[in-house]
């Protein structure tokens, strides 16, 4: 161990003065020791991790605050910050990068590879930027930490897939042939199915397609899902040795990290994004929290490179508190509102008695104008198995999706709801977070959410990127100590709400926390009392649906 190793250890998570300490942190290659990027001065990406023979590094052109906003030149800071106003993009941090508006623009002023660029533009068909991405696909591309706050549907994703795809281009362009070490992003989502959609995003921003056949691959992606966890099982570390970046949940990695000698490394990782963030600081109720595998996460990504970003929907004090203590010189962009259900979605809140007066709820806005694709959500597993029983007597095209399902049937559910071959998909909070349906007309949150937050980001599965969506909310009276937050969000997203719902008693800290923590105790969902004709139905299911 010679004098800088044990420096570093010593150090290992001090924050450093970077001004007055600037050329020691660096010698000792210390987080905090990342040279800050005043946006006045450009910073190419590559500079970071090859320090360049001369000084003649190429500078490319960054846009500043002044730079331009809608094609044209904003010259000065008001122009900017007219326009930030106009998109609701709010920012918090120092030297912030200026706004980006079209996909041309970021493309000459970030050289943003060519294949990308097509994908977004022609295959995916998109125009203009969407506000988050603006303001965080600079930020980012600036190497910037961030905390990114935006509306469900927003095209988060995006926002930052593009940045640490066009990073790692830019590693590879610059790595020798035959020195690959492994993957050099890596990308957390809660859940299974929001990791392999963002693959597969990932997958149309890097493959390149002629005459409808995929024709090159820039990237080596891949999602940490069974076969490979088993091929990390095998072969160990060095399996990761082709992948360039790496998708999975916090579960998956853990699970590889936590093995003894751990079977993978995060030692090369420069840029780690943390997808609905808010929901990975969550305590967890049993066994190890995502919490506490995020720590773990974070603790093995300790490359000096690394740049780390959170993306959610919705906003939580502690992670912002995080990132304030963790991170450097950390940016804050928010759109809109925070905690805000979006606009484009028309919301009601439906009282019905009790759980009977659910199904009859159900069963009448079904018969009113039935406009698949729909989803339902309920608060439990056993409860999405019963509700599907009591539908699929219906005869109505019908799946459900909850944890008791293997990770193919779950697949499979999701598939053939994308198709457009299931109308109705009954889901649990499995489903709230993160996934993109196309077109999803209407949510009906069957069973109440246990929080504001769960609320936006169910009825966020409608209404997405620009498209109208309706929601419709059923409760009753067991539902009464969340009313009044809830009815709070549809009011603030513009939408009517009776004034006593309002009006009534706000849960105290110590209550909202116990509500989200423990399910409301319900009868089961059942329309006859006879239990052995529903088992016979359960057997009877489809076979997606078994
Ligand atoms: N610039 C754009 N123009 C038009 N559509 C876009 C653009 N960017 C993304 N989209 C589309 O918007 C939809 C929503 O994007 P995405 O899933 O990234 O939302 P999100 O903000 O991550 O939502 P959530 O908080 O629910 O996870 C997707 O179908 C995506 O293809």
């Amino acid at each position: 161990m010679d004098e800088e190793d044990i420096f570093r250890k010593l150090g290992f998570g001090l924050k450093f003065n970077v001004k007055r300490f600037e050329e020691d942190a660096r010698r000792v290659h210390l987080v905090s020791s990342k040279p800050s990027i005043p946006v006045s001065e450009p910073c190419d990406d590559l500079t970071f991790f090859q320090k360049p023979k001369n000084n003649s590094v190429r500078k490319r052109k960054i846009p500043s605050a002044d730079d331009d906003v809608c094609g044209k030149i904003a010259k000065t800071d008001d122009q900017m910050k007219t326009s930030r106003k106009q998109h609701r993009i709010f920012v918090e941090g120092t030297d912030v990068p200026g706004i980006v508006s079209t996909f041309k623009q970021l493309q000459s002023t970030h050289s943003i590879n060519e294949t990308c660029i097509e994908a977004i533009t022609e295959k995916m068909g998109f125009k203009t930027l969407t506000p988050i991405q603006m303001q965080a696909i600079p930020a980012l591309l600036h190497g910037r930490e961030v905390l990114a706050c935006a509306p469900t549907g927003s095209g988060k994703t995006l926002a930052f897939l593009l940045p640490v795809i066009n990073h790692v281009l830019n590693r590879l362009r610059i790595r020798k042939k035959g020195t690959n070490r492994g993957f050099l992003a890596l990308v957390l989502s809660p859940t299974r199915e929001l990791a392999k959609q963002t693959l597969q995003e990932c997958n149309q921003l890097t493959r390149r397609f002629v005459g409808g056949k995929p024709a090159e691959e820039l990237l080596n992606v891949k999602l940490l899902d069974r076969s490979q966890i088993e091929r990390f099982t095998k072969v160990g570390k060095k399996h990761s040795k082709k992948m360039d970046i790496l998708i999975s949940t916090p579960n998956s990695i853990v699970y590889l990290l936590e093995h003894d000698p751990p079977l993978i490394s995060l030692e090369g990782v420069e840029r780690l994004v943390v997808d609905e963030s808010d929901k990975l600081f969550e305590e967890g109720k049993e066994g190890k929290s995502f919490r506490e595998q995020l720590g773990k996460v974070y603790a093995s990504c300790n490359n000096p490179s690394v740049r780390r970003a959170m993306f959610s929907a919705t906003f939580a004090h502690d992670v912002q508190q995080w990132c304030l203590l963790n991170m450097d010189n950390v940016l804050q962009i928010t759109i809109g509102g925070k905690n805000t259900a979006v606009r484009s979605v028309e919301q009601e809140m439906r009282f019905v008695g009790n759980e009977n007066g659910k199904l009859l709820a159900l069963q009448q806005l079904i018969q009113q104008g039935f406009s698949p694709p729909i989803l339902i959500f309920v608060q439990s597993k056993d409860r999405a198995k019963q509700l599907f029983a009591e539908l699929i007597y219906d005869g109505k095209n019908i799946d459900a999706i909850h944890a008791d399902r293997t990770a193919a049937q779950r697949e499979e559910a999701v598939k053939r709801f994308r198709k457009g071959e299931t109308w109705i998909l009954i889901c649990t909070e499995l489903m709230g977070r993160g996934i993109d349906f196309k077109g999803v007309n209407l949510v009906i949150n069957y069973d109440f959410p246990s929080s504001a937050v769960s609320y936006i980001h169910r009825v966020g599965r409608t209404g997405r990127a620009g498209r109208r969506g309706r929601a419709v909310t059923f409760f009753t009276d067991e539902d009464r100590p969340m009313l009044r937050s809830i009815a709070n969000v549809i009011k603030e997203a513009g939408c009517e709400i009776p004034e006593y719902m309002l009006k009534l008693k706000k849960p105290s800290r110590k209550e909202q926390r116990a509500l989200a923590c423990h399910q409301v105790r319900r009868e089961n969902i059942r329309s006859t009392p006879a239990d052995i004709l529903n088992k016979k139905r359960f057997q009877n299911q489809p076979k997606a649906a078994a």
